[in-house]
């Protein structure tokens, strides 16, 4: 368990999400008084990857709690410091998406989210690895890391702008054969996209595997080796609907390791963010590694 869950460190990327305008130290004030017998500090962070050097160092400060103020990128990189120092992460959702934040229970509303913190819940969830890089929430193959790549290029954020470059690149993407070996079983399979879930969603209430348990030492798979216009519509709805695994649409499949070889460089993303290409996939979970503060509906 953490060991000061009084001190809590703030780690906050001031470009998540689409509102700039938030006021982390009047809110904390007005959430965090006197009376709770709390100390905090904020800490911004300045580029890209900062984040994950202050989690560590504040870890290593004592901070019991350190708190991802962003998107799930900003946590995927809060999340990656504090891995093995015993710290508690939590999440004030500040992002387009907020995927870990809405699997976990925290509430949107920035208010509602802080108080969470004046008597915080901890539990520990699993954390997944794609060849050795960790990921908190989801990853993937395929047209989601490919969507990723170009949403990272198009220059605005936004749940808007993500919806456009999706269609867009809908029409171009093709699918790539791949073996994957899972559970003992070597499958051949053409590959649109394949999800590993880690949470049941990707952000925006978008359930990828509804049924995706962050504590039960699996990811849940996703594949979808082709994308007709018809299987499209059924995908998208039941996306929104929380319906996927009975859309007839996708395969799932639940493994605690997973190999994926293609026959060209396929690109991947952790978290909603592209990271790279690859032609050997190795995706890993690692049960109950990392601590955090969950809502107070979670279960
Ligand atoms: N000071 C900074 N300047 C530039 N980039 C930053 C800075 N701090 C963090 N980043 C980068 O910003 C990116 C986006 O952050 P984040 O994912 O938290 O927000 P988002 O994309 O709006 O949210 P979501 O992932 O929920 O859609 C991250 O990949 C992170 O590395």
């Amino acid at each position: 368990m953490p060991a000061n869950l009084s001190r809590l460190c703030f780690i906050f990327n001031p470009i998540s999400g689409t509102n700039r305008r938030f006021d982390l130290r009047g809110l904390l004030h007005r959430q965090l008084g006197k009376q709770y017998a709390l100390s905090y500090e904020i800490r911004p962070t300045e580029y890209a990857g900062h984040a994950e050097e202050l989690a560590r160092t504040a870890a290593a400060e004592g901070f019991g709690i350190v708190v991802a103020v962003g998107g799930d990128g900003t946590v995927n990189e809060v999340g990656r410091g504090l891995l093995g120092t015993g710290a508690a992460m939590a999440v004030l959702p500040r992002g387009s998406g907020n995927g870990l934040a809405r699997h976990l229970g925290i509430p949107m509303d920035a208010a509602a989210a802080v108080s969470l913190l004046r008597r915080p819940r901890v539990l520990p969830i699993d954390v997944g690895r794609l060849n050795g890089r960790p990921f908190f929430c989801t990853a993937g193959l395929g047209f989601d890391a490919h969507v990723s790549r170009c949403f990272a290029e198009a220059g605005t954020r936004g749940l808007a702008t993500y919806v456009r470059v999706a269609l867009r690149e809908y029409g171009r993407y093709r699918p790539t054969p791949v073996t994957i070996e899972l559970g003992g079983q070597q499958l051949q399979s053409d590959c649109y996209m394949l999800a590993f879930a880690n949470a049941a969603q990707y952000g925006n209430n978008a359930y990828i595997a509804p049924l995706a348990d962050i504590r039960d030492g699996l990811l849940d798979l996703c594949l979808i080796d082709h994308m007709p216009l018809s299987r499209a519509i059924r995908v998208a709805y039941g996306l929104a609907a929380g319906s996927l695994p009975s859309s007839g649409a996708v395969v799932y499949h639940t493994a605690r390791t997973v190999r994926v070889t293609a026959p060209h460089p396929l690109g991947f993303h952790l978290d909603g963010d592209f990271a790279g290409e690859a032609r050997e996939i190795q995706v890993e979970l690692e049960p109950l590694a990392l601590p955090v503060v969950v809502g107070t509906a979670f279960r």
